[in-house]
């Protein structure tokens, strides 16, 4: 059944929800945001209610969701009891609210006295939608041009008058983010080509091709992008300054997109806490293809050989949510698949992106392929009455499977000096709290499996996402990278992976796991323990170094930890051990003891998976297994500083170069790399 109703427009209601006389609150009427966007609502009966909507953006405002006056159709209404012990019709899905056009034949004829008072007239209707445009209320400005270009009819001056109307609407879509349609309004205002050529013609279609060109760039075709933006010159002989900038940018983006090549330190400097971090930058996926990946469901793959470093995939967030960004603080969110709540960018991640998908039918599609936990029932994706219809909840169920965390800024903040300091484990986590609590979605990066000791690692500025092999990666081989870093309670890391995810890791790290028996998993939990609270108790610092008890204690410490690994295959990476080995790398550091230095930071290496080898003042490095930690670049920057201590450059200078090359694979640039080693 559907509901239809105006927004009071004429008169300000003063009934409160129960259709009593005034209250204290004052009237109401007129649209508002309380978690929702609501307003007063009037049946053809008379009878009035309140109407929330919920999961529209936060930015949009609310007049444009509920504007004074609209009638609308509520699609399968139902109730909600509110705090007040009132009703509210509640709408979830954006989809279920249809604004009905004038003249539209289900407008109930007690709620049409409102269309008599308005301009029939295409043309008048046109004016009312220029009217709109100029108080930027867009939304209404498009119902108005929509209006006008129904009521069109048969004549060369309609002719005229759809062009215009086309090439008005579609900028109104463009300042709406409702690209695809903006597009299309652009290619319909394209007057064809009679043979003389006309000059104000050129003009107009220089307009709808420039338009075209946005949209298409905005919805990031780029070919297409830069099809229009050479249609605009074509139609200005004399050029046209906006086009030839515009171009020049879609040739930036068609060149990262071709090449994956990309200034990372130029990208890094434009970020900071205070801007708005989404970048204009193309995606490069030329290395990578989505196929079937067995019992893992799709995978992705890369189509060409890569060595270690290389970059696998570069790739502009779908939709992002920064946690910095003022208006993510107030909002809660209870999914009703999971029945967990919560707030800030979670949240407002999701009203981002179901705005997207209201209006962008091709992104739409793009989203709702990826993996949904198995979601019921899948409406199949179809646009009714103009609308896409969207299940907002079956959306939030795809962002919860495919949602990654982000830095606010970039990957590199995680690493700054002072805030880093090795063996702080608990640290590093509230490090990591301040840091992250942004979110999104990345479409491709979300068909990557998981593996504890995946072949890549992500890493961020802004929200573009880079990720890089951390081994050589095998045409057609899967790549694969940590949803969530292994800890070194592995049982625990696996059980929150079954949870959040639903499925075991079969990685060689949860296999050699698998195969250890639990008093000896629990031995290593114990000692874990242990560790943390010996770390904690013995920070070391240039005024507070370690005695020969505390480094008598760390080793053996570290030595029962050890044991509780499988031999002789045990297996590498041992993440318990990594804590610990970075403490008596920073203690003998602090005594100066260049060998003991070198002998732990090499250990340290092995225990993180990395297989060293020093022959002939040559170092060689197996990558194959390493775990791509920050922990590496601190062991291969302590080997470093003390070879270089005791003379020997040429193998300080080859730790330096892997520590430095790593580096760039986790935090995607060189940035603030000197800053923590103190090296320029
Ligand atoms: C973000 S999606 C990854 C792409 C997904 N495989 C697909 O078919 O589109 C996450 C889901 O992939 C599956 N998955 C990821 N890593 C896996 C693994 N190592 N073993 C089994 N399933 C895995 C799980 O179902 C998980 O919830």
């Amino acid at each position: 059944m559907d509901y239809v109703a105006l927004l009071e427009k004429q008169k300000q209601l003063t009934l409160d929800a129960q259709g009593r006389e005034p209250s204290s609150s004052g009237p109401f009427g007129h649209p508002d945001r309380i978690q929702a966007v609501q307003n007063a609502v009037e049946d053809e009966q008379g009878g009035v209610d309140r109407l929330a909507v919920y999961n529209t953006h936060p930015g949009l405002p609310p007049s444009q969701t509920l504007p004074k006056g609209a009638v609308f159709v509520v699609r399968e209404p139902f109730y909600k009891a509110t705090a007040d012990g009132g009703y509210t019709i509640r709408v979830d899905h954006p989809s279920d609210l249809v604004l009905l056009a004038a003249g539209d034949e289900r407008v109930p004829s007690a709620l049409c006295p409102r269309l008599v008072e308005l301009d029939q007239s295409a043309a008048g209707m046109k004016a009312e939608g220029n009217v709109a445009y100029g108080r930027k209320d867009f939304v209404m400005a498009v119902e108005r041009y929509s209006e006008a270009l129904l009521a069109c009819k048969e004549g060369d001056e309609t002719e005229t008058l759809r062009y215009d109307l086309h090439r008005n609407r579609a900028n109104a879509n463009l300042l709406l983010s409702r690209f695809e349609a903006a597009l299309a309004d652009a290619v319909a205002a394209v007057i064809p080509d009679t043979g003389a050529r006309d000059e104000a013609t050129d003009k107009l279609n220089g307009k709808a091709y420039y338009r075209a060109g946005r949209a298409a760039y905005a919805f990031r075709d780029f070919p297409r992008a830069a099809a229009c933006f050479w249609d605009v010159e074509r139609c200005s002989p004399s050029g046209d300054v906006d086009a030839e900038r515009e171009g020049k940018r879609t040739a930036c983006r068609l060149e990262e997109e071709k090449t994956g090549r990309y200034d990372f330190a130029a990208m890094s400097k434009t970020v900071s806490a205070t801007r708005n971090n989404r970048l204009d930058h193309a995606d490069f996926t030329a290395r990578v293809e989505i196929r079937d990946a067995g019992s893992r469901g799709r995978g992705l793959f890369a189509t060409q050989d890569l060595k270690m470093g290389d970059i696998v995939l570069c790739e502009k967030a779908f939709s992002v949510a920064f946690a910095s960004e003022k208006e993510r603080e107030t909002y809660v969110m209870v999914n009703l698949n999971t029945n967990r709540g919560s707030t800030g960018a979670h949240a407002t991640q999701l009203f981002d992106l179901v705005q997207k998908l209201s209006h962008n039918p091709e992104q739409a599609r793009l989203y709702f392929d990826l993996y949904d936990g198995g979601y019921t029932p899948k409406i199949p994706l179809q646009v009714v009455d103009g609308a896409i219809v969207i299940d907002t909840f079956r959306a939030a169920a795809i962002a919860e499977y495919n949602r990654f965390g982000c830095p606010n800024v970039r990957s590199s903040d995680l690493a700054v000096q002072g805030t880093a300091a090795p063996g702080k484990p608990d640290e590093e986590d509230d490090r990591d709290s301040k840091l992250r609590g942004s979110v999104g979605v990345w479409v491709v990066a979300s068909h990557i499996n998981h593996a504890c000791d995946g072949n890549a690692v992500r890493a961020f500025i802004g929200d573009i996402m880079i990720i890089r092999a951390v081994r050589d990666v095998g045409a057609r081989e899967e790549v694969l990278m940590r949803y969530c870093n292994p800890r070194e309670d592995g049982p625990a890391t696996r059980a929150h992976m079954k949870e959040t995810w639903g499925f075991e890791c079969d990685c060689k790290i949860c296999e050699a796991d698998y195969g250890t028996i639990a008093a000896q998993l629990e031995c290593r939990k114990k000692l874990s323990k242990e560790a943390v609270s010996f770390l904690a108790s013995n920070e070391l610092s240039t005024q507070r170094q370690a005695n020969a008890a505390s480094l008598l204690k760390a080793e053996k410490l570290r030595t029962d930890l050890e044991a509780t690994y499988n031999k002789p295959t045990s297996a590498k990476p041992r993440l318990a051990l990594i804590n610990l080995g970075q403490w008596l790398c920073q203690a003998h550091n602090l005594a100066s003891s260049q060998r003991k230095v070198i002998d732990c930071a090499i250990r340290l290496l092995g225990d993180l998976g990395y297989g060293i080898t020093v022959t002939k003042q040559k170092l060689v490095i197996d990558y194959a297994r390493g775990c791509p930690e920050i922990a590496a670049v601190d062991a291969a920057m302590y080997a470093a500083r003390a070879h270089y201590s005791l003379g020997e450059q040429k193998l300080g200078g080859q730790f330096e170069e892997f520590a430095e090359g790593f580096w760039v694979v986790l935090y995607a640039e060189k940035r603030v790399f000197g800053e923590r080693y103190g090296v320029s």
